[in-house]
């Protein structure tokens, strides 16, 4: 089944309509941007987070000790790193981490990026490379390129999903989770029906996949 990661979110009553709409995991930015939200705040809504539901920060090259601290304070269950994190930073985290790769179009050596970051990554977010913006972009890239590369390892897919395009960026790429932010909002700000619609077309997809084995 593929898991679903629904991010930026920025109120409990959109952190509650992401867990009643079906998702796996919710995200918190923690970086700068439209989307940021305080650490006093992400414990808030935390507290009111059902258990079985995996909560993530998302950070644009923090601080060490400010993320390890931000984990522990908002008892986040997953740090999501976006920006240039070296592989020694990701194994010195107190939470899992999933190590954001931005995909320009034409990597030359994907895998061998990915393996850096192995041992201290639990998995890799692939996202699309748009210059000065480390993420939440809405901007897709060209998955066709992820398929070739026959990609084995812990996959997320991110960058411009929606419920429109998700059901075909799982068929062609085959990852380990999705994970939408802009797909699921209405004038930047997250719409339940969409995030129902999102939930409903990776379902259905999952569906249809097992009927084609
Ligand atoms: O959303 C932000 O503002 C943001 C800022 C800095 C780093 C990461 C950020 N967001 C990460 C995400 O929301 C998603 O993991 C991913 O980038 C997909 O976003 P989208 O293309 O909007 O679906």
């Amino acid at each position: 089944m593929v898991r679903i990661k629904i991010c930026g979110l920025t109120s409990k009553e959109s952190a509650w309509a992401a867990v009643e709409a079906g998702a796996d995991a919710v995200g918190f930015v923690f970086a700068s941007g439209r989307r940021r939200v305080s650490p006093d705040h992400v414990r808030e809504i935390i507290r009111s987070i059902p258990p079985y539901v995996t909560t993530t920060g998302v950070f644009v090259d923090a601080d060490l000790n400010e993320l390890n601290h931000i984990a522990e304070y908002c008892q986040l269950d997953v740090l999501q790193l976006h920006g240039n994190e070296s592989p020694e930073y990701c194994k010195l985290a107190v939470r899992p981490i999933v190590k954001t790769l931005h995909i320009h179009g034409e990597e030359h050596d994907l895998i061998g990026e990915m393996n850096k970051y192995k041992p201290g990554a639990r998995a890799i977010l692939l996202d699309t490379y748009v210059a000065g913006e480390s993420g939440g972009t809405g901007k897709a890239f060209p998955w066709e390129h992820v398929k070739e590369l026959h990609l084995n390892a812990s996959i997320i897919l991110a960058g411009g999903l929606h419920s429109g395009n998700v059901a075909s960026a799982i068929l062609q790429t085959n990852p380990f989770a999705v994970d939408v932010s802009s797909g699921v909002e209405t004038n930047g700000v997250k719409d339940s029906f969409k995030m129902e619609a999102f939930v409903r077309a990776v379902r259905e997809c999952h569906v249809a996949q097992r009927f084609l084995i």
